[in-house]
Formats: C-alpha cells, sequence, structure tokens
C-alpha cells in the first residue's frame, strides 16, 4: 500500500468536505450580518422598541462573533462507524446544509462522544477516529485510529498520535485549547451531567486547567439554565488568568468573566503582610468575628424610647428585639434590615400613640361625666345614615403620620442610638484596630502579630483582607448583586476559608468546578483537604476525580520531584508522563556568580532551542530585585509562589535552598517549580561557602 499517495488522496477528500463547511459558515455568517443591518435599520418608537433593538442586534453579534471565532480549525476530527456505519466530522460548532443535512457536529453534543470515549478495549461501534489538521482553510494533515481491530486499508493513515504533537510543540506563552486532544479521562469530567459541585484533583500537569476550562465550554452548550446567569472562571492572579485567558474564545466562548478576588471585590491590594498573619485572616473565624461586631450594633433585650410631636412612647425590648428579629430573617444586611426594622418600629409606635389617643379621649370623657354630667358618646351617638365615625372618635389621618414618621429625621436619629448605619470599611477596620478583640478571637496570634495587624490597618489593604472586606460588605449591606450560574475555580488549594466563603457567597445554586493539587498549597491558608473546605457549604454532596496522566511534564523531569513529593505529600502517588526527554541538569556557583550563571544559561538556550520559551524561578526577594525584562523578551522571571499554573519549555530554578527557607510553604513552592518545564529542567544552586566560583558548565 503506497501511504503516502494514501495520506494525499485522504487530504484531498477531506479538503473537499471541509469546503462545503467553511461555504456554510461564511452563509451563515452573511445572512447575520444581514439580519443586523436589517435590524439596525428599522425604524423604532419609543425606549421598548429601542431596547427590544439592542438586544436582537447585542444577540445577533454574539452569533457573529461565535461564526468568526469557529472559522480557525473549524473542523478537527471524524469518526466512521464499523461496518459501513455512518461518518460524521466534529468540530468547533454544529453545522447543517440547507436542506438539514449534519456537516459537523459540535464538539459538545452527545453525538460527538464516541471521538473521546472510544478505545480500542471500547470502540463504541466506531471503526476509525481521525485527527484533522487544518490551517487558513486548507486540510494539511490526516491521522488515523483503528478501533476495532480491522486491518488498515489504503483509506486509513495511522501514524503519530495528535496528542503527542500538541505536547511536544514549543510554548507560546498562552495555554492553548485541547478540544481536539481531549483524553478519555478528561472529557468523561467535561462532558458530566453532574450539575453541582465536582472536584478534580491531580498531579501537576495532569489537565486540570485544560479540563476545568473545557468543562466551563461545556456548561454554557448543555445546562442553558446555569449558563443563563453567567459563569466565572477564578483565578489566583493576573499572570494566571492572562496565561489562561486565550482558551475559551478560542473555543468559541466569549461570555465567561475571569476574575481574581480584586476582580470581585472591586479592590485592589496595595500592600503585603507576613504570611503567618494572612494564614489567621484567612481562618472563617474572622467571619465571626466580624459577624459579631454587626450584631453589636443592633439592639438586643433594650427598650427604645421615642419622643415625637405626635406624644411619647417607649417600646419595651420585647417588641424591639421582634422587630429585630422580623428585619433580620431575610439575610439582608445590616443597612438593608435597618430600613425594615425602622418601618416595624414606626408602625409599634402609631399603633401605641393611636392607643394612646383612644385612651386620653376616654379618660376625658369619664371626667367630664362626673365633672358636669354631661355624656359625650350619647351626645353625638350615631344616627343611622350619618357618615362611619373614626374609632377614636377624632378624624385623625394615622397612614399621613406613619407616613411623615417614616421620614421624620429625629425618629431616624431615635433608631440610630439601637441601629446606627455601617460602612463595611469601618466594621472591618474596627475589628483590625482593635487588640482585645483579636486577641479574644485568635489566641494564636502573639503580641507582635497584633501590633503588625494593627499597624497595618493605616497602610491600606492586604490580599487576605479582600475576603475579609467582602466578608463585611455582605453582613453590612447583604450579599452581592452579581452571582453566576457556575464557577469554575483553578488552583483551588490556594484558597484560604475565608476566600471559599468569597467565592460561595457568588454562586448561591452551588454549581462549581473546582481544580486543585493540594500538594501545591502555598503558605496563606490552613485548608489542607477538599472536605475541610467543602463541609460548611454542601456536607459532602460533591463528586470527586483525580486525574493520573501527565501532559506536560517528561518522565525524567517527573521522577526528579519524587523525593520533593515524598516529603510534602507522601499519599500522593507520583504521576504518570507520556513523554521522554533530557534529565534534569544542575550547576553550582557562589552568589556573587549567580547572574552570570544564569546569562550564561540563557544564552546557551537561546542559542540552542531559539524557539523556546524560558522561565527563570526564582525566590520572592530575588524577584523584586530583578528588572522585568532584563534577561531578554524569551525568558520569563517568576517569583516561586506565582509560579503555579504556568508552564515553560525550560525552566531554571535559581538557588532552591532560598525558595525552600522563603516559607513555610517553601518545599511546595520548590515542587511547583520543578513541574512547570515541558522539556527540560536546570537547577542553580548557590554555594554560600566560596566566594566565587565562575559560571559552570550544567552536570546531567
Ligand atoms: N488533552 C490534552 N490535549 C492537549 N494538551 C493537553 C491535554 N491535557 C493537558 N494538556 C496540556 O498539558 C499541559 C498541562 O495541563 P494543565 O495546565 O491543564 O495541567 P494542570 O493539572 O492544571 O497543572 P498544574 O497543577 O501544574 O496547574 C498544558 O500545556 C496543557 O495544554
Amino acid at each position: 500500500m503506497d501511504t503516502v499517495a494514501g495520506k494525499v488522496g485522504q487530504i484531498a477528500d477531506e479538503q473537499r468536505s471541509i469546503e462545503v463547511m467553511y461555504a456554510r459558515l461564511d452563509a451563515e455568517e452573511a445572512e447575520s450580518v444581514a439580519a443586523r443591518e436589517k435590524v439596525m435599520a428599522a425604524p423604532v418608537e419609543g425606549p421598548e422598541d429601542h431596547q427590544a433593538r439592542d438586544a436582537e442586534v447585542s444577540r445577533l453579534a454574539g452569533v457573529i462573533g461565535r461564526l468568526r471565532l469557529a472559522e480557525r480549525s473549524l473542523c478537527f476530527g471524524r469518526i466512521d462507524g464499523s461496518e459501513g456505519g455512518a461518518s460524521l466530522h466534529v468540530g468547533r460548532i454544529g453545522l447543517r446544509s440547507e436542506s438539514g443535512e449534519i456537516l459537523l457536529v459540535d464538539w459538545r453534543a452527545e453525538a460527538a462522544r464516541p471521538f473521546y470515549a472510544a478505545t480500542m478495549a471500547s470502540p463504541l461501534g466506531l471503526r476509525r477516529r481521525r485527527h484533522l489538521r487544518v490551517e487558513d482553510r486548507r486540510v494539511v494533515d490526516v491521522t488515523d485510529e483503528i478501533l476495532d481491530g480491522t486491518d488498515p486499508t489504503a483509506e486509513d493513515v495511522v501514524g503519530d498520535g495528535p496528542l503527542v504533537s500538541a505536547l511536544s510543540g514549543a510554548r507560546t506563552g498562552r495555554m492553548r485549547e485541547a478540544a481536539s486532544t481531549l483524553q478519555r479521562e478528561q472529557d468523561e469530567i467535561v462532558r458530566s451531567e453532574h450539575r453541582g459541585i465536582t472536584v478534580v484533583d491531580g498531579g501537576p500537569g495532569t489537565g486540570k486547567t485544560i479540563v476545568a476550562l473545557h468543562r466551563a465550554a461545556y456548561v454554557l452548550y448543555a445546562f442553558p439554565a446555569i449558563a443563563e446567569r453567567g459563569v466565572l472562571v477564578f483565578g489566583p492572579n493576573r499572570r494566571f488568568l492572562a496565561y489562561i485567558s486565550n482558551v475559551l474564545p478560542s473555543l468559541g466562548e466569549n461570555d465567561v468573566e475571569l476574575a481574581t478576588a480584586p476582580d470581585l471585590v472591586g479592590v485592589e491590594a496595595t500592600r503585603t503582610e507576613p504570611e503567618a498573619i494572612a494564614r489567621v485572616k484567612g481562618r472563617a473565624r474572622f467571619a465571626e468575628a466580624l459577624a459579631r461586631r454587626v450584631r453589636a450594633r443592633e439592639p438586643y433585650g433594650v427598650p427604645l424610647p421615642l419622643t415625637t410631636a405626635h406624644g411619647s412612647v417607649t417600646l419595651d425590648s420585647t417588641r424591639v428585639d421582634a422587630a429585630r428579629r422580623g428585619a433580620l430573617q431575610g439575610g439582608i444586611g445590616h443597612n438593608r434590615a435597618r430600613e425594615l426594622f425602622l418601618e416595624y418600629i414606626v408602625d409599634e409606635l402609631v399603633n401605641e400613640l393611636e392607643q394612646q389617643t383612644a385612651k386620653e379621649i376616654a379618660d376625658f370623657e369619664d371626667e367630664l361625666r362626673e365633672l358636669s354630667g354631661i355624656d359625650l358618646d350619647r351626645m353625638f351617638a350615631h344616627r343611622p345614615g350619618d357618615p362611619e365615625p373614626e374609632e377614636d372618635g377624632l378624624d385623625i389621618d394615622w397612614d399621613r403620620i406613619r407616613d411623615d414618621l417614616l421620614g421624620d429625621a429625629d425618629v431616624d436619629r431615635m433608631v440610630d442610638t439601637v441601629w446606627p448605619r455601617l460602612r463595611a470599611e469601618d466594621v472591618l477596620r474596627g475589628l483590625l484596630s482593635d487588640p482585645g478583640a483579636l486577641a479574644h478571637a485568635f489566641a494564636e496570634l502573639t503580641e507582635e502579630d497584633i501590633d503588625s495587624i494593627v499597624e497595618g490597618v493605616r497602610a491600606g489593604w492586604s490580599g487576605a483582607d479582600l475576603p475579609l472586606l467582602d466578608e463585611a460588605r455582605a453582613l453590612v449591606d447583604g450579599p452581592p448583586e452579581r452571582v453566576y450560574g457556575h464557577i469554575v475555580v483553578d488552583e483551588a488549594q490556594q484558597l484560604s476559608e475565608m476566600r471559599w466563603r468569597m467565592l460561595m457567597r457568588r454562586c448561591p445554586n452551588r454549581s462549581m468546578t473546582i481544580v486543585g493539587d493540594l500538594a501545591q498549597t502555598g503558605s496563606t491558608t490552613t485548608v489542607t483537604s477538599w472536605e475541610d473546605a467543602l463541609e460548611p457549604f454542601v456536607a459532602d454532596r460533591y463528586v470527586h476525580h483525580t486525574l493520573t496522566v501527565n501532559y506536560r511534564t517528561t518522565a525524567e523531569i517527573l521522577e526528579a520531584t519524587r523525593p520533593l513529593l515524598a516529603r510534602i505529600a507522601p499519599a500522593q502517588r507520583l504521576s504518570r508522563s507520556i513523554r521522554h526527554g533530557e534529565p534534569p541538569a544542575s550547576v553550582t556557583v557562589a552568589e556573587a556568580d549567580v547572574d552570570t550563571g544564569v546569562g550564561d544559561l540563557l544564552a546557551r538556550l537561546r542559542e540552542d532551542h531559539p524557539e523556546e520559551l524560558v522561565g527563570v524561578v526564582v525566590s520572592s526577594r530575588r524577584a523584586m530585585e530583578i528588572e522585568p525584562g532584563s534577561l531578554g523578551g524569551d525568558a520569563t522571571v517568576v517569583a516561586a509562589p506565582d509560579a503555579r499554573g504556568l508552564e515553560f519549555d525550560t525552566v531554571i530554578i535559581v538557588d532552591p535552598d532560598e525558595i525552600e527557607g522563603a516559607s513555610e510553604a517553601g518545599l511546595r513552592d520548590l515542587y511547583v517549580a520543578q513541574t512547570r518545564a515541558t522539556k527540560r529542567l536546570i537547577t542553580l544552586t548557590v554555594d554560600r561557602t566560596v566566594a566565587s566560583t565562575g559560571a559552570a558548565a550544567p552536570e546531567g
């Protein structure tokens, strides 16, 4: 069999098929553009018409955007059934011909499932799975897997798997989507029908982020009611979000929000603080301490004296407590509950005034009868045909009085004495500058820690303050207005208890995809298991998957991380790598020679591998000293604690001892650094016993 001729023929065949698809794509785009122009040209009258037109224009813009995004690699696969069974092309979106015949199936559609799920052991009725590589609307490559054990024919192109080619290519600094090569264990999670919480863990490079982002695209496609409320992807920092930012748009999904904590809270962190303090600030006990402070500004067991132009009343504590309970019932926050409380209080006040007035009139009548014998009741007795008299016998408009009292500045001031309006920032600042309250709630804080917290309040907000501010806002002003139908949390092992609360507050229906690796946990959280993280919100109502295959790191580099993994997470098994490469190398230099050492390594890498990306992972201290861009455009300097989630072709770890010693999570930071490389890992160790070594060559 002439395999080259076979492949050329197959490419030509596929080219004919995809030309039909592109013609249909272009036609659909042209139809949508024409429809949009027509809507925009149509006359509109009144604001409702305007609104409807804007909504239609924006819907059509969405459709056009999605069609345009689908252009690049519109179709990437094909499945053929056994024994002459049907063939289907699989791609970015679904397309039908004008007569309704299926041209292309969306990768997320049920019909596309066998493309991902079929194996030789379980071919699901398929004979062949084909991958197509399309560039600029031209089919440039075709590779086939025969799944049902039949012999390849001249129409089959069996070769290197597309996964291996995808993984072996040089990195670009941005994560790429992987809809065409999603693996079975990944696809099962992406396509799961479970709408609640799904936790996905697994070692570094097992595709957790890939799964999380493709899951977001699947949720948008398959669960419209959830999609309508919006999907959020939450990540640990902006660098990470920039790294993953292209994936969803290239899957045709532009409506997913990407956010870090400052984006959600709308406040930037402007200072760092010792990690021991940040850890304590992450404890859920802080939420209790804040709640106590807010509750202390609401009336418990106190009477409320009220003096008004219509009379004076003291509401006893039972009535004030009942009003407080009623107002707080809906969990709408202190300030909004205060408005309800004011209404309850004014109702009580008006009732009381009404009764007082009725009693005063009755007393006056009794007195008059006793003194003068005049019986007012008989004098003004109600005769048939007369209008109904007011109950108290006087023409008092109590509804108007009620309205007056609701807007009365004096009443408001009196209510303020038991239920003042608050500002969330002040509540948090109040707690953070109250040494007594801090010491009472957090026995683990030393006096020095407390001084540092109190001192820090004046200097602005830290990263760990943001979830506290969010909590204070929920207590004071009620839950956030912007909530989501589904939240994807990446690097979830980084979340403190307070950060979990911040996210859960934004996902009332608890539909989430949570991915992370507890062996990579950083220094600012005390959460050590998914059970502990989720128990307060959903008890054990979540499903858990573990990914086992490493798609990033070569087997040689992965093996080198084994001793560190055994120290930081003895129960975790090393994942399985599917690629081989160079063994890790190491260099030792004196402190004075670190810069030259790094410079030499970079020069050599540039010469040998000019297309590739290099990550230089250093301690946070060193990262601050290195000018951005000073190492050249192809090398990125990353502080070890910020390297989570990123990847580079080559990683140079500078001074591992310093990274290890810099933080309580130093060993885990070092493990993260070791697992960032797709091809080469070089460790530059610093020998502190010598003044200068001269830069040395790497040793294998
Ligand atoms: N099915 C796949 N097809 C192509 N590439 C894949 C696939 N799965 C994973 N990868 C690639 O493998 C690398 C690691 O994936 P990813 O970053 O999702 O892993 P991770 O488990 O989130 O890692 P970490 O724990 O280090 O953050 C990425 O380059 C990703 O694009």
